[in-house]
């Protein structure tokens, strides 16, 4: 096990390249599993989702090569085979697995999805839409039964706008017979991307991206091409470093409208943003004022944000109020940010941050991915070390991010954890 170490106040210069998105990745690789060949996507991001997924993929009979950041896809040998532990654990997305199984076999035996825990993180609105399909599904000991003797095509009103509940439909739903409509569908990017997949395998999508989803549903669907979009969360993960500890940063692969929300709050706070079209130039700002932020239902400003933001803020003049309305309590990584001296408390679904307070370096852990990336943040800010361990969560959404930090001129390093270390850390 390892952890990372940051020796943080030395500025960030350069280019920073984007890898593709951790949150389209997850749901295009269980896509494939519909399609009747080969189904090749590019630019995935080398993190460990994208690996527990392929392995998964293999466990049910597919084959799964990647080259580079290429992975070739032959679904044609998969099975139903049950996974009600294991690998699915490890991740939120195995849930898609019951989609596309569903969509493909009739039948799926998944169990209950791990991946960050924010709070409880139902899937009642998935189940919704698998029974408005036609399928039965039942919940036996921690993992869900899924079967239907036929799929038909269904209105669905989501009670939640809900991201895996939107695509897990969509997947279930493209070789039902005749028409779904999904309403109150989450409108991400990643289900567009995931959409314009399904459309070049033969699927038949209208509205992906609005908050009413079409789809008729087609009896087989063949291999493609697919090249997946870059990682928004990422991408705004780098701006938020580069605004808290950068000299001038420019983030690579990126579109620039996927992070209006973000963008606007860093202006707001003085951060001074150049747009291109593929690319963001963040220069140094000496003097930020803190903001008010509150996350929602995209377009608004991401909950998958909301923690690195946090810790930006704790460099910002003034007081700020970060409220999480998607997850309520999505807070874990404040207590470590009070190890490191920032003035912040928490009030219900609030936090607020008290500026600007000088970091010291720590020993913190990561208790999920973003947690992970907040504290990543504040450590390349902080006076001194910062020991950050967690980092199988950190290794879920962020590709290559201590090679990355290292190009971009910051002191950052892995070591093994010693053996009373790791005792510590699975005592804690
Ligand atoms: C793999 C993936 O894409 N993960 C993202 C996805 O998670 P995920 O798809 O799990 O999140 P959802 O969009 O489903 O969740 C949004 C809200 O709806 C609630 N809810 C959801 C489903 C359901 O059946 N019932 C219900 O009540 C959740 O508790 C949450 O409060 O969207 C989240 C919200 O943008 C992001 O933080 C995650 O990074
Ligand atoms: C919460 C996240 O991921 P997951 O849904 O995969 O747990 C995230 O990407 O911030």
């Amino acid at each position: 096990m390892q952890k990372l170490l940051i020796e943080g106040g030395h500025l960030l210069n350069g280019k920073v390249r984007i890898s593709g998105a951790k949150n389209s990745a997850v749901a295009l690789l269980p896509a494939s599993i519909l399609a009747d060949s080969k189904v090749i996507i590019e630019g995935l991001p080398d993190i460990s989702d994208v690996e527990t997924l392929s392995c998964l993929l293999e466990e049910i009979g597919g084959t799964v090569g990647r080259k580079g950041q290429t992975v070739h896809i032959d679904p044609a040998e998969m099975t139903a085979m049950p996974l009600p532990n294991g690998r699915v654990k490890k991740l939120r997305a195995s849930y898609y697995f019951m989609g596309a199984m569903l969509g493909r076999f009739k039948e799926a035996v998944i169990g209950l999805p791990g991946g960050c825990y924010l709070g409880p993180r139902p899937i009642d609105q998935h189940i919704k839409g698998f029974e408005a399909l036609g399928a039965t599904v039942t919940n036996e000991q921690g993992a869900i039964y899924l079967r239907a003797k036929e799929l038909t095509g269904a209105r669905i009103y989501l009670d939640v706008v809900s991201v895996g509940a939107t695509i897990n439909i969509m997947l279930a739903a493209v070789k039902a017979k005749g028409r779904t409509v999904i309403e109150n569908a989450a409108r991400e990017p990643e289900i567009i991307d995931v959409a314009t997949l399904l459309t070049s395998m033969g699927a038949r999508i209208k509205g992906a991206g609005t908050d009413v989803i079409r789809i008729d549903g087609v009896e087989q669907l063949t291999g493609c091409m697919h090249t997946i979009i870059p990682d928004r969360i990422e991408a705004g993960t780098y701006t938020i470093m580069a605004a808290a500890q950068g000299e001038k940063v420019m983030i690579d692969n990126v579109i620039p409208q996927h992070l209006e929300p973000l963008l606007a709050k860093l202006r707001e706070m003085g951060v001074k943003i150049e747009e291109g079209e593929e690319q963001l130039l963040i220069h140094r700002s000496d003097k930020l004022k803190c903001v008010d932020i509150k996350t929602l239902v995209h377009p608004g400003f991401p909950t998958d944000l909301q923690q690195p933001f946090t810790s930006l803020m704790t460099k910002a003049e003034g007081t700020g109020v970060v409220t999480d309305t998607i997850y309520q309590a999505r807070f874990k990584h404040i207590d470590e940010l009070r190890r490191m001296n920032a003035q912040i408390k928490v009030e219900g679904s609030s936090a607020i941050i008290q500026g600007p307070t000088p970091l010291e370096g720590a020993k913190v852990k990561a208790s999920d991915l973003r947690a992970g990336a907040s504290l990543i943040v504040a450590g390349l800010m902080a006076n001194g070390i910062t020991e950050i361990t967690g980092l199988d969560h950190i290794d879920r959404g962020y590709a290559n991010i201590t090679e990355k930090l290292e190009n971009l001129g910051a002191k950052v390093w892995r070591e093994e954890m010693t053996e009373k270390e790791v005792q510590q850390f699975q005592n804690s």
